[in-house]
């Protein structure tokens, strides 16, 4: 089988292209490949499929093998993938993702993309979709308590599910620590990616992440919407924002006219491979 490393400001998935090839068991696969020293190694697995409804389709298992209903930096990669290996020439396109028919506007570059404009659509912050248990419509600003902490935490779905807690320095956190017993409590029946977010000025937010299924990487993008989201809410920053994470940069805009949340980032081939 063939496969293509790419990674989106360092959070890396192996991409197959289901054009060409059949995956039987995506989520066993996705466990094996993702190992950094058994396997290829990676965040998780995308497959590029054909749509019915869409240009392209894609679907995401994390490194666990758990399937995700949406991811941001995949979606970048995917629509550079598709454009720079000639599997279309248009430069705006839809994607079929579980949670939804995404679009994707591709600036290009002497031939190749460079960078990838996604229409997020509308964040999703009553609690019952995002899902998270609680007696209250939303959850902003509330108190979560796991381990031997307690959290002020806004929880937001940008198709998938985010927890965002704001602190003072990002840098000191031991995430793998802190990161499980949050990912997995009992307020969050799909379990939840967590966000921990330093505030720098008004439009630059710094943040890391640990997410539901790969533990810590190094971006994610609905979290870095989720996060800009988050600290509007919290009158933390303005509708749009940098979000420094430690694989690199995204420019996240919540539109107030439309409401929909725009993620704009670079997406990278890292090398092919054959299995
Ligand atoms: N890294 C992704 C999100 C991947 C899915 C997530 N771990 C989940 O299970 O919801 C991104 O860039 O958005």
């Amino acid at each position: 089988m063939n496969f293509t490393k790419m990674q989106g400001t360092g959070n890396d998935y192996i991409y197959v292209n289901c054009f060409e090839e059949t995956v039987e068991d995506p989520a066993a696969l996705a466990v094996k490949l993702s190992d950094r020293h058994f396997g290829i190694g990676g965040d998780g697995l995308i497959l590029i499929c054909p749509s019915d409804v869409a240009d392209f389709k894609m679907r995401m298992f994390n490194a666990d093998g758990s399937e995700g209903r949406m991811c941001g930096n995949g979606t970048r990669c995917i629509g550079k993938y598709v454009y720079d290996r000639r599997l279309t020439g248009k430069t705006e396109l839809t994607l079929e993702t579980l949670s939804g028919i995404k679009t994707l506007c591709l600036s290009v570059e002497d031939g190749t993309v460079k960078t990838v404009r996604v229409d997020m659509g509308a964040p999703v912050l009553r609690a019952a979709d995002i899902p998270v248990i609680c007696d209250t419509p939303e959850f902003v600003d509330q108190s979560v308590t796991a381990g031997d902490k307690t959290y002020r935490m806004t929880c937001v779905s940008m198709g998938n599910p985010h927890a965002v807690t704001f602190v003072e320095d990002v840098a000191s956190l031991e995430l793998p620590r802190i990161g499980p017993p949050l990912e997995n409590h009992p307020m969050f029946p799909q379990r939840a990616n967590i966000e921990f977010v330093q505030p720098v000025d008004n439009q630059t937010l710094k943040m890391r992440v640990w997410e539901r299924g790969s533990g810590e990487t190094l971006a994610c993008g609905t979290g870095a919407c989720a996060s800009l989201v988050a600290a509007v809410f919290n009158g933390k920053c303005r509708r749009r924002a940098r979000v420094i994470l430690l694989g690199g940069e995204l420019d996240i805009e919540w539109n107030e006219q439309s409401g929909r949340v725009y993620l704009t980032g670079p997406a990278e081939f890292v090398f092919d491979g054959e299995i």
